[in-house]
This record gives C-alpha cells, sequence and structure tokens, in this order.
C-alpha cells in the first residue's frame, strides 16, 4: 500500500473532525446536558448501531459502565448489539428490523435516552428503535452523517440530530468516536467537575 493512501486518509481524517467542529460542538454539548439529566434522574442510556456502529454503541456503554478517563461511579447504559440470543431470536422469529426495538420495549422507560447511531441515516433497525423509544417515551440522541437520510423525518422535537458532515462512512465513524469520547468527557465533567 502506498504511503501516499495512507497519508490522504490521516489527513481526510483530521479535516472532517476540523469541519465538523461547528456543526457538531453545540449539539454535543446539549446532549451532554440531556444525558447528565437523565442520568441524575434515575435514568438508564440505551445504544445501538450496525457493524462499525455497533462497535460505537458498545464502546459508549462501556465507558459509561466502567469508566472514561477518571474514577466515577458506574452510569446506567446498556449496548443493544451484544446478545446473540435475542438478536438472533427477534430476527427469527419477527424481523431484522425489530433487534433493537424490541430490546427497548422491554428495557426502555420514560425519561431513558436512546442513542441511536446510524452513518447514513437509513438503517432500518434503528429507525424502529426511535419509533419504539418515542412510545416508551424516551428522548432520542441521533449520530448520522451523509445529511441525515430517513432520520430527518424520524426524530421528534424533543430528540437531538448530531449529523457528521460527510458522504463517507469511514470519516463518519470516525468522528461518531470522536463525539462520543467528547459526550463522555462532558458526562464527566458535569458529574464531578472540571479538571
Ligand atoms: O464499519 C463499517 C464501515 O466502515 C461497516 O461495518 C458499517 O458499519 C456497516 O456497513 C453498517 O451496516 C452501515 O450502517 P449505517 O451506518 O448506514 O447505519
Ligand atoms: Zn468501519
Amino acid at each position: 500500500m502506498s504511503i501516499e493512501r495512507i497519508t490522504k486518509h490521516f489527513r481526510d481524517s483530521a479535516q472532517t473532525k476540523l469541519d465538523s467542529i461547528d456543526h457538531l460542538a453545540v449539539p454535543i454539548a446539549a446532549a451532554v446536558d440531556v444525558i447528565v439529566g437523565a442520568l441524575t434522574s434515575g435514568n438508564k442510556i440505551l445504544c445501538c448501531g450496525n457493524g462499525g456502529s455497533a462497535a460505537d454503541a458498545q464502546h459508549f456503554a462501556a465507558e459509561l459502565i466502567g469508566r472514561f478517563e477518571r474514577e466515577r461511579p458506574s452510569l446506567p447504559a446498556i449496548a443493544l448489539t451484544t446478545d446473540s440470543s435475542i438478536l438472533t431470536a427477534v430476527a427469527n422469529d419477527y424481523q431484522f428490523d425489530q433487534v433493537f426495538a424490541r430490546q427497548v420495549r422491554g428495557l426502555g422507560q420514560p425519561g431513558d435516552v436512546l442513542l441511536a447511531i446510524t452513518t447514513s441515516g437509513n438503517s432500518a433497525n434503528v429507525l424502529e428503535a426511535i419509533k419504539a423509544a418515542h412510545e416508551r417515551e424516551m428522548i432520542v440522541i441521533a449520530l448520522t452523517g451523509k445529511g441525515g437520510g430517513k432520520m430527518n423525518e424520524a426524530l421528534g422535537d424533543n430528540d437531538m440530530h448530531l449529523c457528521v458532515p460527510s458522504e463517507r462512512t469511514a470519516r463518519i465513524q470516525e468522528v461518531h468516536l470522536l463525539s462520543i469520547h467528547c459526550l463522555c468527557d462532558g458526562i464527566d465533567a458535569l458529574l464531578c467537575g472540571d479538571e
């Protein structure tokens, strides 16, 4: 593989991150307020996504249940992407687009937050999870890209949309991970004080 290709990936990734600051800094700060409000009211965070975004959902839940950069109490978060028995049963007995929605209906409570991650904004199982979250009176924080796709119609007035200004899945995922780390840092700062 050529060094130029690798260099281009690094440069493009850095540029997409720089381009994202003006789009995402304010909504990320607002999302931190929503998440901390939910956590301090005794609510929890559910997270979902497909492929690389499933990994992002798990990454976020791990940092809340475990820790980010400093010691603090465990925070309640569940990735809906991890239980192969649930995922296969729901996909087999219902439809694959219900794999997250069914878990939201079983686990979600009013005031809980759904972190819905999809680079295209179009994954049917993520959109169905949002419908279920609305039924459960949950708040949705959506991480998308590519203009947001069908997510633009799926979200309600109380939801939040963090849309990365890129058309390329890999670059969008890279900014999603950075955004997730900003969320973790913001949660810790609000709960434990600035460091
Ligand atoms: O990680 C990657 C590509 O970088 C893939 O696994 C990617 O996440 C999958 O193709 C997903 O199914 C894409 O779904 P979405 O982001 O459009 O919701
Ligand atoms: Zn990927």
